[in-house]
């Protein structure tokens, strides 16, 4: 029987890979790092449109109208700082802050200290439903350069070969409908050919208003989730049955 799905959309924290992960090794190395990268990385052409963006997300036009009241260069970096600590204190998903933060685990990931987990049926699973002709593409709140550096350098291996794409918030919230009408636009599919899978029901929510059919992702550590949601959970992607 023919899959009744073309595409497979997949949320990474709490889906492909464990919210422990992301929260006991990747955010602490951000940390650990952020003042050391802020001040060789300073110059680099490509902080300066990540500053901007963290600076828009904080309601401001730009870095420099954000910072014009600091004259050195160190004090407007210990206002970077402080805005990502908060930031990550809060556990805001803003697209400046994970920008920086894929730059900031880049190092990380390439000399090894850094290896993505995933869960042991997420390389079996990619295989399985590419070999069946199926799409797999990630939309996750981590930025697509994150999102290539974990996929990249997972326990797994090089996992990237399986993807057919990537989405990060650059395409929208994930709570939010439009965000997944875009993509199911860029993808070429209309919403029902497409199975997302993610621990956040207010993202399945958003998804399936899209048209999207959903399964709720219920891995170790996950948050629980209000009853009376109405998505199906899978403990594994083994669960996914493709007809
Ligand atoms: C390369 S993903 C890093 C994890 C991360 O920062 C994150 O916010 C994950 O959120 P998700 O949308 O995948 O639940
Ligand atoms: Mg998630």
């Amino acid at each position: 029987m023919a899959s009744p799905w073309n595409c497979i959309l997949l949320d990474i924290e709490g889906t492909t890979s464990s919210v422990s992960f992301v929260y006991d090794v990747m955010f602490p190395f951000v940390l650990r790092e952020l003042d050391n990268y802020l001040e060789c990385a300073w110059n680099a052409p490509e902080l300066s449109p990540v500053l901007d963006q963290i600076a828009q997300d904080a309601g401001h036009q730009s870095f420099l109208a954000w910072t014009a009241d600091l004259t050195d260069e160190s004090s407007r970096r210990e206002r970077v700082a402080s805005e990502i600590r908060r930031l990550m204190a809060d556990d805001v998903k803003a697209t400046g802050l994970k920008q920086l933060q894929g730059m900031i685990w880049k190092d990380g990931f390439e000399r090894g200290e850094l290896v993505a987990q995933v869960y042991q049926d997420v390389p079996e699973a990619l295989e399985a439903w590419t070999s069946a002709g199926l799409r797999v593409y990630i939309y996750s709140s981590g930025s697509i350069a994150a999102q290539k550096l974990f996929f990249g350098h997972s326990e797994a291996g090089n996992l990237l070969p399986y993807f057919s794409g990537h989405f990060d918030t650059t395409t929208g919230p994930k709570k939010e409908t439009q965000s997944y009408l875009t993509i199911a636009a860029e993808i070429g599919e209309a919403g029902e050919k497409v199975l997302f899978i993610s621990d956040v029901t207010a993202e399945l929510d958003a998804a399936r208003e899209a048209g999207m059919e959903t399964r709720l992702s219920i891995r170790p550590g996950n948050k629980p989730v209000e009853e009376g949601h109405g998505h199906e959970p899978i403990a594994s992607f083994s669960q996914v049955s493709l007809g």
